[in-house]
């Protein structure tokens, strides 16, 4: 029986990590099927940084196959804002609706060939040996002028992917499963567990950093 352990408590990104993830584990569980509250403090500077330092720390407590996501929106217009304080930008404990609103609200004189953004996603894995990996995946769009569709979680109700005309929150979650900058992470990643796991494929090793 092969477990993952996913460091995240955020119950939009655990369950596109279940839908992402294959089949290289029989049984995939987050932080929020742990009874402890186990909480990571996320100071790092980069996604990268955070990303290492919630996979670190839980694979320090059980040491079993481990996989963190950092991930968050970059506003051209901001200068990259929120980016690594996407989850606290309007304050510690307010609601995916406030920081929508805020968001709009700050971006409310751009125009829009200006509301270019990305969502970036940064996963680290560690394995069972205790060796780290990792990707990174982007997704580019813009800021829509209002909150569209129900679908998806965080900021996807106002996130316009490139070449569509609906926000994520208006796809089907296996399209935005397709796309998204969390998609396009996993299929470096499971490129990766290929080899780790399938290793009797015969293929020459990559490379381990998928950046
Ligand atoms: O609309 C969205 N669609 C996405 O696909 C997406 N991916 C990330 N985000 C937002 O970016 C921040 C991540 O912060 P983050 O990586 O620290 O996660 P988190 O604190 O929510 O949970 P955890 O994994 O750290 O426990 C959070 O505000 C998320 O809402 C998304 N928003
Ligand atoms: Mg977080």
């Amino acid at each position: 029986m092969k477990k993952l352990l996913v460091a995240t408590r955020n119950k939009g990104k655990a369950q596109e990590i279940k839908n992402l993830i294959g089949d290289f584990f029989d049984d995939v569980l987050t932080l929020l099927d742990f009874a402890e509250n186990i909480h990571i403090i996320e100071d790092g500077k980069t996604f990268e940084e955070n990303a290492l330092k919630k996979a670190k720390s839980i694979y320090g407590l059980y040491r079993l196959p481990t996989l963190a996501d950092d991930s968050g929106l970059e506003v051209d217009a901001l200068g990259g804002r929120p980016g690594v304080y996407s989850a606290r930008y309007a304050g510690d404990n307010a609601t995916d609706e406030e920081r929508i609103k805020k968001l709009l609200e700050e971006l409310k004189d751009v125009p829009y060939e200006k509301r270019d953004a990305q969502f970036v996603c940064v996963l680290v894995f560690i394995d069972e040996n205790g060796r780290v990996y990792q990707t990174k995946g982007v997704c580019r769009g813009k800021i829509g002028f209002e909150p569209r569709g129900e679908n998806g979680f965080g900021y996807d109700p106002i996130f316009i992917p490139e070449g569509y005309s609906v926000t994520f929150a208006e796809l089907e979650t296996d399209e935005k499963n397709r796309i998204s900058h969390r998609a396009r992470a996993f299929e470096k990643l499971k490129m990766i567990l290929g080899e780790i796991y399938n290793e009797d494929t015969g293929t020459e090793r990559h490379p381990w950093n998928y950046l």
